[in-house]
């Protein structure tokens, strides 16, 4: 990736707490843009803290690690002795609990507070607000009142106040912790038609399955370390080095290694392997033959 695309820059980065946790003890990378990027690894492994590293919400305690944030006009700014608001134009967060940010009567007063704060004009703000409302799935909820969506729908709202702020990367931590299915998939289908945009998004996420279908790199924390770094096929092929975080792979994606099909990671792909191995059609499953050895 060359150095126009990157638009994070972690250099040498660690971080210890007050209490003397050192949470991140040494990161070195670069995200670029347009990346969809989900941040895995298990409880504890520093993902949370480096992530509030990308927009400033932390700073690295070492005096030689540095982030750098590359703006859309051209600008390289250091998070260290940049106010926040400035880094928040570039970088937004979400946090894991949605009603930490939700603070207005109306969704449409939730919308219109940040970009209005910038000075963003009423008609750039009304087709904004009703184009970020339709993104996450919530247009026609403009006048209720927050208090009356659905936990799954307060996250929505609080992903969608955060992208109407037109930054270049979204941060969120866990987005579908607590969530059932079918509303996972709607958040991550927000994020995916708002990276479809050509935005960066980044999640930090324990759903593996929903990392495989959704993400374009996965970066695997290990003990305030990267462990691993790569497209989703690559980090879920390495299972043993996975194991020393206590992560596995989609379920997909180990039965289908287990039935010597490499390279799968979704239930799609899986039925399209496994169909094409037993000689059926790509479009859908074969009927099993009862006397037929598939491992
Ligand atoms: N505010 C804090 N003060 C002191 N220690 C902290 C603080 N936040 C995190 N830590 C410690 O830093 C380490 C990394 O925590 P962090 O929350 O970044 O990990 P994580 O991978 O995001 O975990 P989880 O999946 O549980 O959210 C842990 O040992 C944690 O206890």
């Amino acid at each position: 990736m060359n150095h126009l695309d990157t638009v994070i820059e972690i250099d040498g980065v660690e971080h210890t707490y007050g209490t003397g946790a050192k949470a991140l003890a040494g990161v070195d990378l670069t995200i670029g843009r347009g990346e969809f990027v989900a941040i895995i690894g298990r409880n504890g492994s520093g993902k949370t803290t480096l992530a509030k590293h990308f927009n400033g919400l932390l700073r690295p305690t070492n005096p030689g690690g540095a982030v750098r944030l590359h703006t859309r006009d051209g600008r390289t700014v250091d998070t260290r002795g940049t106010r926040l608001h400035h880094l928040a134009a570039t970088v937004g967060y979400v946090f894991q609990n949605p009603d930490r940010q939700i603070f207005h009567d109306t969704c449409r007063e939730e919308l219109e507070y940040g970009p209005r704060n910038i000075g963003a004009d009423p008609e750039t703000l009304a087709r904004e607000v009703s184009e970020t409302m339709e993104l996450v799935g919530l247009e026609g909820r403009e006048d209720t009142n927050p208090i009356h969506l659905s936990r799954g729908e307060r996250q929505r709202l609080a992903i969608a106040s955060t992208l109407v702020m037109g930054c270049d990367v979204a941060v969120i931590d866990e987005p579908t912790t607590g969530q059932d299915r079918a509303e996972s998939r709607k958040i991550l289908d927000s994020l995916a038609h708002h990276h479809a945009l050509g935005r960066t998004v980044v999640i930090i996420s324990h759903d593996m399955a929903l990392v495989a279908e959704y993400a374009t790199r996965v970066i695997a924390m290990r003990q305030g370390r990267v462990l691993t770094d790569g497209t989703p096929a690559e980090v879920f092929s390495q299972r043993e080095v996975l194991q020393e975080t206590n992560i596995r792979p989609p379920q997909a994606a180990v039965l289908a290694a287990e039935l010597g099909l490499p390279g799968v990671l979704t239930v799609d792909d899986a039925v399209r392997e496994m169909s094409a191995a037993l000689g059926g059609t790509r479009s859908g499953p074969a009927p099993l033959p009862h006397d037929d050895k598939v491992s």
